[in-house]
């Protein structure tokens, strides 16, 4: 067929997401969805899309054009990643900012030889914001970026907390500190730590027989995600997380603030309000997929960021149509 043929793999608040994002793209199809669970145990939104067993997917790879890797990026993608750009042009979400240097190498190296195309940490941040924070810089090489996260509910935090041993379920709110926000929109330009811009809220349900204090701990000194933050853990039942929990808004900005050559005052800002996380991030995921498919196409290969797509590859729409209709 002329659409291009997508896989998901992982299915959780992505996966579905990803799902559903298919349905609004008309020149995309899912033709599979893989999982490292048992594929009859799981239940698809969307009709006679076959689900098959991760460790079998090898054996598609001439079905599928481009693979949206949705496994969390404390675990599963370090591994999932690299493993499957091997086979695969993929699309991933990966958002352990720290670790982006290495897990780029670690995909690149399995996308050249492949002749794949991987395209690492896309999303809203990174991803989306990260575009903002380059053009900020760009185009106002004198001033300051600041980005600022909430209240939302964290899907790399709270899939981080649910690899905690001990830990049955849970997720994570980022709370920007006000006075911070309020000092950056006055125009002051602080210098702001990690810690003074956001704290973490946690609520987490535990595991029969779970030491909270132990848990607690290994969350709050959780490095790349909970250690340079002040971080509260709230202990619930699972029937509080699936009442009050089950909801994932966030959202955000991106300010650049600076002076252009007489000294101008000149501020950008780039701002997120999310119902669904997940579902901004899948529909963000999809949009990409169009991208690498195009991009490995014209024999841009290896792994590639945001940062790297010529942004008209986003859209179904021609060159001359965007052109007509955008410029
Ligand atoms: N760059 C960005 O802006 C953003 C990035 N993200 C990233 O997306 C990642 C994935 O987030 P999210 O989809 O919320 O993570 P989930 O916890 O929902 O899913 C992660 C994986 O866990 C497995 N899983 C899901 N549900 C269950 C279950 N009930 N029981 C057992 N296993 C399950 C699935 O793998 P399987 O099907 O193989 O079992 C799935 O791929 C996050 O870690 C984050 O890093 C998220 C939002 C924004
Ligand atoms: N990657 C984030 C997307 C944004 C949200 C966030 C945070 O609240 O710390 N950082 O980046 C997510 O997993 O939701």
């Amino acid at each position: 067929s002329s659409k291009i043929r997508v896989g998901i793999a992982g299915y959780g608040n992505l996966g579905r997401g990803v799902e559903l994002a298919l349905a609004q793209n008309p020149d995309m199809e899912l033709v599979s969805v893989f999982t490292r669970r048992d594929p009859a145990s799981l239940q698809l939104q969307s009709a006679g899309v076959p689900v098959r067993a991760l460790d079998q997917i090898e054996q598609y790879r001439n079905d599928i054009d481009v693979l949206i890797l949705c496994g969390g990026s404390k675990n599963d993608l370090p591994e999932q990643g690299p493993a499957l750009a091997r086979w695969f042009t993929t699309v991933d979400s990966f958002d352990t900012h720290a670790r982006i240097p290495e897990y780029y190498a670690a995909v690149d190296a399995a996308a050249q030889g492949a002749g794949t195309t991987a395209l690492i940490a896309v999303g809203w941040d990174p991803g989306l914001f990260s575009l903002n924070r380059l053009y900020g810089e760009c185009v106002l090489p004198v001033g300051q970026t600041y980005t600022f996260w909430g209240k939302g509910l964290s899907q790399g935090h709270s899939d981080a907390i649910r690899r905690v041993a001990g830990v049955a379920g849970g997720v994570q709110y980022t709370l920007p500190i006000e006075a911070a926000v309020q000092r950056v929109r006055n125009g002051e330009q602080p210098e702001l730590s990690t810690r003074e811009k956001h704290k973490r809220q946690c609520f987490v349900v535990l595991e029969q027989g779970a030491d909270a204090d132990t848990v607690r701990e290994a969350i709050v000194t959780m490095p790349d995600y909970f250690a340079d933050y002040d971080t509260e853990v709230n202990f619930i039942d699972a029937e509080t997380l699936a009442r009050d929990h089950a909801a994932m808004p966030h959202g955000g900005f991106v300010i650049r603030s600076g002076q252009s050559g007489s000294g101008s005052q000149q501020v950008v800002e780039y701002a997120l309000n999310l119902g669904s996380n997940p579902e901004f991030t899948s529909s963000v995921l999809v949009a990409y997929a169009r991208a690498a498919y195009r991009m490995n196409k014209s024999g841009q290969i290896g792994a590639q960021t945001v940062l790297d797509v010529a942004p008209g590859l986003l859209s179904p729409k021609s060159a001359a149509q965007l052109r007509k209709e955008l410029l």
